[in-house]
């Protein structure tokens, strides 16, 4: 990535209404090129809504919103270079895998066959059978073959593995992280299953009730918290005074989580008192940001 290419999707200002109710109420954001966002957020926090606008499937109320520099429903050769792959593909009736994967290339330019190939080998996806007839993981096997064979340099995937098994999962994680490496490009995954792909993530948007509540680098959300363990009163002495987020123990061991990361001075200070400090895992810290006693108006991370 060079410091001057400029943002592949600027969003600012961006709203969307439903009757009565603002599903997205004045999002900013800007995803760079060759990254790997997580877009995250609980159950109806505007995530699908925003890349169904970043997709030119829907369009915005209010606000700015340029993909590679353009409107996205107005431009053919940005479509071309977009790819999404939502949590149920629509496919028609009399079509089974190979046709799907046979039209895929007519779509995206850069399309893999043999990326496609193996993957197919991988997922154990029958090519010959109809659709309809697929299993629930088969049929998201389908999608997640043709996010990554397409090499659009822009990917979303919304929730892509309904129905995959761990190992299917993984098989998706690590040939995503591979291809990647070779062939970089923005790729945007939603998905509540944090801790599974807190890895692959480089950058974290984290939507909440419509709003953006983090845009932060993922090492800067993970460091914004910390877990200390030990004796439970050197621990509370520790913690006193610190913004708390969770608490765990048994007896005299107490775990708790606090926000804010610790300098040399306080490390040491940690070691001396017997206490053992470990990074917060990314779903804990979001489950904690995201929970019911979160104000709307609380910013957590600038
Ligand atoms: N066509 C629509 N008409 C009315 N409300 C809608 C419509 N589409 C979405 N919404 C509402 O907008 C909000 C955001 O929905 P969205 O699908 O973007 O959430 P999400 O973050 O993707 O949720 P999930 O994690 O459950 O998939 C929800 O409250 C949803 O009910």
């Amino acid at each position: 990535m060079t410091d001057t290419a400029p943002p592949v999707v600027r969003a600012s200002g961006l709203t969307k209404t439903y009757g009565s109710f603002t599903a997205l109420d004045g999002i900013d954001l800007s995803l760079e090129e060759n990254r790997i966002y997580g877009l995250l957020g609980r159950n109806g926090a505007g995530k699908t809504t925003i890349m169904q606008l970043l997709t030119g499937q829907i369009f915005p109320d209010g606000g700015r919103l340029e993909v590679f520099g353009r409107a996205p429903a107005e431009h053919v050769d940005v479509l071309s270079r977009v790819c999404f792959i939502g949590e149920s593909q629509k496919y028609p009736d009399s079509f089974k895998p190979k046709h799907v994967l046979e039209s895929a290339p007519l779509f995206f330019p850069k399309w893999s066959h043999e990326l496609a190939d193996e993957l197919v080998a991988e997922f154990r996806l029958p090519l010959n059978r109809p659709i309809k007839k697929l299993s629930r993981g088969q049929l998201s096997a389908v999608g997640v073959i043709v996010g990554l064979a397409s090499r659009a340099p822009l990917t979303f995937f919304d929730e892509p593995y309904l129905g995959l098994d761990a190992v299917a999962r993984a098989t998706f994680y690590d040939r995503l992280l591979a291809d990647y490496a070779e062939h970089p490009r923005t790729i945007v995954l939603s998905t509540h299953l944090i801790d599974e792909v807190s890895n692959l993530l480089e950058h974290i948007v984290l939507i909440d009730r419509g709003r953006v509540l983090i845009d932060a680098d993922a090492e800067e959300v993970r460091g914004s918290a910390t877990t200390v363990a030990g004796k439970r009163e050197a621990v509370e002495s520790f913690v006193a005074g610190r913004e708390i987020i969770g608490r765990d123990g048994i007896g005299g061991l107490a775990s708790v989580t606090f926000t804010g990361a610790l300098d040399t001075l306080q490390r040491r200070e940690a070691r001396e008192l017997g206490l053992e400090l470990a990074p917060v895992s990314l779903q804990q810290l979001i489950v904690h940001l995201t929970g019911t006693d979160l104000s709307a108006e609380k910013e957590v991370v600038a």
